[in-house]
C-alpha cells in the first residue's frame, strides 16, 4: 500500500526561525524543522513534503493543490494568518483534508490578538508552546494514527 502523504505548511515569517525573536521562537531553523519532521514521517513509514510562504494566496493555492495531489494530512503553522485568515480556513473546509495546527510559542500566554484562531475549531488538534518539537510531535501523531484517504 502507498505511504501516508503528509504536507507541512509554514506561513509568514517562519522562514526566519532561528534568528527571529529567539527568546520566543528558539534557535532551531526552518531547515532543522523540515529535517526532523521528514525523519519523524519516514520513521513511521510516511512521506513528507514541506512548503513555506509569506503570502496568504500562495498558502490557499497550496492547500487546494494538496487535494489534487492526494495528500492525506496537513500539519500547518499559519503564523500570523492564524489570527486573520478566513481564506485559509475556507481552503481547509473546501478540501476536507484533516490538519493539525502547530504554534511554536504558547499563543494563549501572549497578546490578546493571538488568542483567537480562525482554524482551531476545524483542526484535529492544536499544539502550542512546545517549541519546534511541536511540529515533530504533530507529524509523528499523524504518521502513526491517520489513515490514507483514498
Ligand atoms: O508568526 C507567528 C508564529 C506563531 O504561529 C507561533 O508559531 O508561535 C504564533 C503567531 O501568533 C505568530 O504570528
Amino acid at each position: 500500500m502507498a505511504a501516508l502523504s503528509i504536507l507541512l505548511i509554514n506561513g509568514p515569517n517562519l522562514n526566519l526561525l532561528g534568528t527571529r525573536e529567539p527568546e520566543v521562537y528558539g534557535s532551531a531553523t526552518l531547515n532543522d524543522v523540515v529535517t526532523s519532521c521528514t525523519g519523524a514521517a519516514a520513521g513511521a513509514g510516511a512521506t513528507l513534503v514541506a512548503f513555506q510562504s509569506n503570502h496568504e494566496g500562495a498558502i490557499v493555492d497550496r492547500i487546494q493543490q494538496a487535494k489534487l495531489d492526494g495528500v492525506d494530512a496537513i500539519v500547518i503553522n499559519p503564523g500570523a494568518y492564524t489570527h486573520t485568515s478566513v481564506a485559509i480556513r475556507d481552503a481547509f473546509l473546501g478540501v476536507g483534508i484533516p490538519f493539525i495546527e502547530v504554534h511554536v510559542s504558547n499563543v494563549h500566554a501572549r497578546e490578546a490578538f493571538r488568542h483567537h484562531s480562525y482554524l482551531s475549531d476545524k483542526a484535529v488538534a492544536v499544539i502550542a508552546g512546545l517549541g519546534v518539537k511541536g511540529y515533530e510531535y504533530a507529524v509523528e501523531h499523524v504518521a502513526r494514527t491517520f489513515k490514507k484517504r483514498a
